[in-house]
């Protein structure tokens, strides 16, 4: 029997059939520091592995591990629509965001970055900010999203949400036949630092909004934002969000939240927002299109982060992330469109365009040429 058949019909190497289609999974244990991290990396294919660090005080090592492989596969998929060099990559530390950061563990947390040797490149992701990352970049140069005073582009929030936007225009133009972000309602999950950017920016158009978050100082903040808007806020039970008589809900929290327990409460006529794997599983993106419910590929219509990020690699320029960002509404007119053509979900359809760019990446023959710099090495001059 072939090795990798052997090792397959064993149940003793899950782990090996659960990381399949990665490339490498980092378990990185520092107990000085109390870091527990993994960093997983799906696919170099496209470039360096790409993507932000996850903080959250996650219930076991397979939640950890399972949140992992699927942002950092959503990642591959991301740098593929946004057409970067980069691949997919995605790390996440266990531990409370509001209780277990220390600079010390940020550090141990670079150092393990930095042992991948240029493989993996992060920056924010849900729980933790730029600052955290300060204390990381001492260790290694693989830090995207750092704030302009320490040489990055910046909060990478800030273009996320502005796609967001950008993607919420487009699927207006699909409901209503008009750009306009005022008059809708919207469900919003989640008011961090994306969500709460898209709500202002709707508030400020006008736009009627049911919002929920498990923190009460971001709905204070909000109610505040909505009090000096032309739009209105009604805040919600979290349980209740999915069953909002609104327009649109705007997932900018949790994955996974699109399921066969959600799928039956929305009364919603699109799904649009931030957050990274957003369907449980491809199933759900079907049953969304027999219920008529459109639907904005996830890591089409949140790639604004990742078009900031990567733009570090040239020497940030806002003009071009802007002009890149605002792209993210022809592309989800696209993806609309496909879908309508071909019959298939919206989110099989930006999938099969992702995976042929992947597909024909690989084939291409990247020779070597002794004369030209490697382009990545001014990264660790
Ligand atoms: N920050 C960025 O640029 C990007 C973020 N994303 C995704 O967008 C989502 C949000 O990211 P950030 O705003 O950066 O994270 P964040 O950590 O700043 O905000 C998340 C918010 O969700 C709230 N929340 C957590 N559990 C909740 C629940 N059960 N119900 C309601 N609210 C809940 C938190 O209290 C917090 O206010 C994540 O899925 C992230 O992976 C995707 C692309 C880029
Ligand atoms: O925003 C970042 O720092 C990297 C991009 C990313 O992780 C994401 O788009 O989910």
């Amino acid at each position: 029997m072939e090795l990798a058949e052997r090792i397959r019909k064993s149940r003793e190497f899950d782990l090996f059939e659960r990381m399949a289609e990665h490339e490498q999974v980092v378990f990185c244990n520092d107990p000085a520091t109390g870091l527990r991290a993994i960093i997983a990396i799906h696919s170099t294919t496209l470039g360096p592995a790409l993507g932000g660090c996850r903080m959250q005080p996650y219930n076991s090592i397979d939640e950890a591990l399972e949140d992992a492989l699927r942002l950092s596969r959503g990642m591959s998929y991301k740098c593929a629509a946004a057409d970067v060099d980069f691949g997919g990559g995605k790390a996440v530390i266990i531990g409370d965001p509001n209780t277990d950061k220390t600079p010390e563990l940020f550090r141990a947390f670079g150092q393990f970055v930095n042992s991948l040797g240029g493989r993996f490149f992060t920056g924010t992701d849900m729980g933790t900010s730029m600052d955290d990352f300060i204390h990381s970049m001492k260790e290694t140069n693989c830090i995207v999203g750092l704030p302009a005073a320490y040489g990055g582009g910046g909060d990478s929030s800030i273009p996320t949400a502005a796609g967001v936007l950008y993607g919420l225009k487009a699927t207006n133009q699909i409901l209503f036949g008009t750009d306009d972000l005022g008059g809708v309602t919207y469900a919003i999950q989640g008011l961090g630092k994306v969500g709460f950017k898209v709500a202002s920016g709707l508030l400020e158009e006008g736009a009627e909004l049911y919002v929920t978050d498990i923190s009460q100082e971001s709905l204070r903040a909000i109610e505040a934002k909505a009090a000096t808007s032309a739009g209105t806020v009604k805040i919600v039970a979290s349980e209740d969000i999915y069953s909002q008589q609104a327009d649109i809900f705007v997932p900018c929290a949790l994955g996974g939240i699109i399921n066969d327990f959600t799928i039956d409460q929305f009364k919603v006529k699109a799904i649009a927002g931030s957050a990274n794997n957003q369907l449980l599983d491809e199933s759900h993106g079907r049953k969304l299109q027999q219920r008529g419910i459109l639907y904005a590929p996830d890591y089409i219509i949140n790639s604004g982060g990742l078009i900031q990020v990567a733009d570090e690699l040239y020497g940030i320029n806002q003009e071009r992330v802007l002009a890149k960002t605002k792209h993210i509404y022809d592309a989800i007119l696209e993806v609309y469109k496909m879908s309508e053509l071909s019959g298939i979900s919206t989110m099989e359809s930006a999938n099969k365009m992702c995976e042929k760019r992947i597909e024909n990446k690989g084939k291409r023959n990247d020779f070597y040429t002794s004369s030209v710099k490697p382009k990545w090495s001014f990264r660790h001059q």
